[in-house]
């Protein structure tokens, strides 16, 4: 049988909710689990207490067949002793050690042939050749960051922590080392698990997310499963749908059902009966604008009249709020934008692709 990483616990803190994690990971191959969640979800209290850091109140978190906490016995295997690796937010560096010394720290005690081949493996790997006698203050930040993960990795961890670990660089070395991170641990082959807000990130990085909120977990998969089928409302929020309204199935017909929010109807492929009470999801990158009141023959099942009431600049992309009976969110970029010459008050007609209405179930 494959080993795995098994948690069930619980933490309590003074103030706030008790952080409850379930979690269960393969650990014979390389996997890069998701921590995925806003501000205060219990996503770093979760990985504290996988390193060790943190002591839950209840439950246990076994390493294969090691375990390394078990509260019903009073079991609390000290951190250095899992043999993790564990990367901060902020990449910690000591300011005074060259880029070597930062990244030889965790294995001084190696013999120096032995020292020098993991510090050239990694220096090699993470591109950080030739900047081996630079002091961190000398390093841009994307080049920290990966003195950093060398860092965590020279002692061939079994498991490797991520605490937001692009979550200080700019925009263009976040999107290098974020493609560079998953071929490296994939080369390695540690299993992975990191938190992180940012949905680019949990999508192109993940293989598996956990979603968390207010200290529990709400649900967990293949991150393009879950980001695309949130299992009720508030994981919809949590995965940035931005169109959430609710609905009631009116009429189906050969699989399509019709759902009447508010004034307006939509068409969704839905197993729901008429009658039932339903959740409905677009995202807003889901929403393709016409000038004018009427559209032209689409594939697109859903066609919705409605009046521009907001346009909000979101750097090259513009969010477009529609009433078309309810508030409806669309993404365009800012060049359709001015090419469409969309503005506050202008009717425009929404398509939707019947796929693109997803539908949670209410009770
Ligand atoms: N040392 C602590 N003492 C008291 N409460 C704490 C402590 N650490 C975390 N908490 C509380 O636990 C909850 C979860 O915090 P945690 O840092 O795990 O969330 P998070 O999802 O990682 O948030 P963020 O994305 O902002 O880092 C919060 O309510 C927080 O206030």
């Amino acid at each position: 049988m494959e080993p795995e990483l098994v948690a069930e616990f619980e933490k309590n803190f003074p103030d706030g909710p008790p952080i409850k994690v379930r979690l269960h990971r393969p650990l014979g191959r390389f996997s890069l689990t998701v921590l995925f969640g806003p501000s205060g979800a219990g996503k770093t209290t979760a990985l504290r207490c996988l390193a060790g850091l943190d002591r839950p109140q209840r439950g246990y978190i076994r390493f294969g067949d090691e375990i390394w906490f078990d509260a019903s016995c009073g079991i609390q295997v000290e951190p250095q002793r899992r043999q993790i690796g564990y990367l901060f937010q902020d990449y910690a560096l000591f300011p005074h050690l060259t880029v070597e010394r930062n990244i030889a720290y965790g294995i001084r005690r190696l013999g120096d042939a032995e020292r020098r081949k993991r510090i050239a493996e990694l220096t090699d790997l993470l591109g950080l050749a030739g900047l081996e006698g630079r002091y961190p203050g000398q390093l841009s930040g994307g080049q920290q960051q990966r003195v950093a993960l060398a860092r965590a990795l020279v002692c061939r961890p079994r498991l490797l922590l991520l605490d937001e670990p692009l979550c200080a660089l700019d925009q263009p070395t976040r999107e290098q080392l974020r493609r560079d991170l998953r071929r490296w641990l994939t080369k390695l082959g540690i299993p992975a698990v990191m938190v992180t807000h940012d949905r680019v990130e949990a999508l192109g990085l993940g293989d598996h997310v956990i979603v968390m909120d207010h200290g529990c977990v709400r649900q967990c998969g293949p991150p393009q499963d879950v980001f695309a089928a949130p299992v009720d409302p508030a994981v919809a929020r949590i995965v940035g749908v931005d169109n959430i309204e609710g609905g009631k199935v009116i009429r189906k017909v050969n699989g399509l059902a019709t759902i009447q929010i508010g004034s307006s109807e939509l068409l969704a492929l839905s197993e729901a009966c008429v009658g039932s009470r339903v959740c409905v999801c677009i995202r807003a990158e889901d929403v393709m604008l016409e000038r004018g009141a009427v559209a032209r023959q689409s594939s697109a099942r859903n066609h919705l009249v409605g009046r521009i009431r907001s346009l909000d600049r979101e750097g090259p992309i513009v969010r477009v709020g529609i009433d078309c009976g309810f508030l409806l969110k669309a993404l365009v970029t800012h060049q359709a934008c001015e090419d469409m010459g969309l503005c506050d008050g202008m009717d425009v007609t929404a398509l939707i692709k019947a796929p693109a209405v997803r539908l949670i179930a209410r009770e």
